[in-house]
């Protein structure tokens, strides 16, 4: 089984509340005195999770060039939290099975990895039931998106699909109404009707929506823009869809 890596203080909180089992080892800065390393220290020890306290260069080796780990990384296997259609199908139901209208969010070629982990942020604390990606050209959850998303990588299915238009169409036949954002659309995300079963589409950080995709969309939709620039970032723009309709959809 191959390993993985998760660092910063909140991805590895999360994980070691999460699924302590899957950690194999906790590296932590010696010699650093953070009340938040302390209660990582203890909820590994108290998962029994070996420890070992080495220095920053070490540390800084395991990450990505420039990452800041914030002293604390996470040695872990079978931990990916990846899903695939089927799993999609089966949560759908269970929604159903509780009422819940489904409430997603599609990345539709997010490349960035940074964008990706704040899009599963604010998809997190909006309360989304899942992310959904295309598996191949998009961001997969690489440590950085992990970092990135301050923990929600550890507790958001994040699903990826081989043909996003088909799942799409799935979607639709189970009632979710598809929102694709578009900076050039005609309706307002603000005169939106954002309170039922819903999906969200966001489209890649150069080319926007894919035409299949868009074409797949029951609405497109804008955030409108006072100044000069034409387009936000993508996780900014998710952000700020993702919260209206949770203003909507009564918090
Ligand atoms: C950086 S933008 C892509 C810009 C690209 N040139 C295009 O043609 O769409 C990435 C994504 O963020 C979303 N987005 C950015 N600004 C938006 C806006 N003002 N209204 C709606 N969506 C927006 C869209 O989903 C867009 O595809």
């Amino acid at each position: 089984m191959s390993q993985e890596l998760v660092y910063g203080l909140h991805a590895v909180q999360a994980l070691l509340k999460g699924s302590p089992q899957n950690v194999q080892e906790l590296m932590l800065l010696r010699g650093r005195k953070d009340q938040r390393l302390q209660k990582i220290i203890l909820q590994a020890e108290k998962n029994d999770i070996a420890l070992s306290f080495v220095d920053r260069r070490t540390l800084d080796d395991k990450v990505e060039e420039g990452a800041n780990h914030q002293g604390v990384v996470a040695l872990c296997v079978g931990k990916t939290k990846v899903h695939d259609e089927k799993f999609l199908l089966e949560l759908l139901e269970q929604l159903d099975q509780r009422a819940e209208a489904p409430f997603l969010l599609i990345l539709d070629g997010v490349t960035d990895p940074h964008n990706l982990g704040a899009c599963l942020r604010s998809a997190e604390a909006a309360g989304v039931h899942a992310v959904i990606a295309p598996k191949d050209k998009s961001a997969g959850l690489t440590p950085t998106a992990r970092k990135v998303a301050c923990g929600a990588a550890e507790v958001l299915p994040f699903v990826t699909v081989t043909n996003l238009a088909r799942t799409l169409q799935q979607l639709q036949q189970a009632g979710v109404w598809i929102f694709g954002a578009a900076g050039e659309a005609t309706q307002d995300v603000y005169q939106s009707q954002l309170t039922g079963p819903m999906a969200l589409v966001m489209g890649a950080e150069g080319s926007g929506l894919r035409r299949l995709t868009r074409e797949h969309c029951d609405h497109l939709i804008k955030i409108p823009m006072a100044g000069e620039v034409s387009s936000l970032n993508v996780s900014v723009a998710t952000g700020v869809c993702l919260f209206e309709a949770v203003r909507q959809r009564g918090g």
